[in-house]
């Protein structure tokens, strides 16, 4: 299984060793915002994961107007077709992993995720515009093969995230930064097309509360640590991040206690 390579490289967590790796996680999620996770397999098999890409490339070679029954139950939710802002990307969407009706329903209408078509004339280019997810947590199986994805450090510096077969990338999105108090880092990141190919990625979002407000647990804040963020509902952030194109975090900005 993949070890560090060193200080460049984003970190792995072996799932088999904790509390041992507690530490470890915890610098990971201040300095990076993301982190690999190995030796899982109690919980997902490889043999799910090789299943799930099957399926996932399957489902993008349906016909574009089969891809677009899959309709959006929340603001991008939905299949995206490549737009101007990134068009290179399609995807796929399933709205609520966890409801055996949401499952139901999407499999009647159909729905995945990103799916990236890179040729020779597009190496350079964006795959992805640099972003940073809305949710708390986003855990990513990437292509095996293709790379591209970079992640930006707390420092500012892109690092290329290389494609580790049998591992699985967790990303750490607003939501994360909020609940830390701003100790976390909600990772920036982009895909840029570096070789012709399709490059395929499942990526599952664990989102806000649906109702209940987001707010920073009081047991983090003291003196030296004043609340940083009011709270709000995960769904109004949401919109506000979509309607105002505010994709790298912004929307957070506004959200700031002001002293
Ligand atoms: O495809 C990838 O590696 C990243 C996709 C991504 O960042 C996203 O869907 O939010
Ligand atoms: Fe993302």
């Amino acid at each position: 299984m993949a070890e560090d390579a060193g200080r460049n490289s984003v970190p792995v967590i072996d799932m088999q060793d904790f509390p041992g790796q507690l530490r470890r996680l915890i610098e990971a999620c201040e300095d990076w915002g993301c982190f690999r996770i190995v030796n899982f397999g109690g919980i997902v098999t490889q043999s799910v994961m090789v299943e799930m890409k099957e399926v996932v490339r399957s489902l993008f070679e349906l016909p574009a107007e089969v891809k677009m029954r899959n309709v959006e139950v929340i603001a991008g939710s939905g299949y995206m077709a490549p737009s101007e802002i990134n068009p290179l990307y399609e995807a796929l969407g399933l709205y609520d992993m966890a409801s055996v009706r949401a499952v139901d329903g999407f499999c009647s209408n159909l729905d995945a995720t990103p799916h990236q078509s890179f040729t020779p004339e597009t190496v350079g280019l964006p795959g992805v515009q640099l972003h940073t997810d809305s949710s708390f947590l986003t855990v990513l199986q990437d292509d095996e093969v293709i790379g591209g994805l970079e992640v930006m450090k707390r420092c500012g510096k892109f690092e290329a995230v290389d494609p580790c077969p049998g591992s699985l990338l967790v990303n750490l999105g607003d939501i994360a930064t909020v609940w830390s108090n701003g100790r976390f880092l909600n990772v920036k990141h982009r895909v840029m097309c570096k070789e012709a190919g399709t490059r395929l990625s499942i990526a599952s979002f664990l989102l806000g509360p649906k109702e209940a407000p987001v707010e920073v647990p009081l047991r983090l804040v003291d003196q030296e640590h004043p609340r940083l963020y009011v709270p709000f509902v995960y769904q109004d952030y949401r919109k506000l991040r979509i309607s105002n194109k505010l994709h790298i975090a912004e929307a957070l900005d506004r959200l700031r206690v002001q002293y």
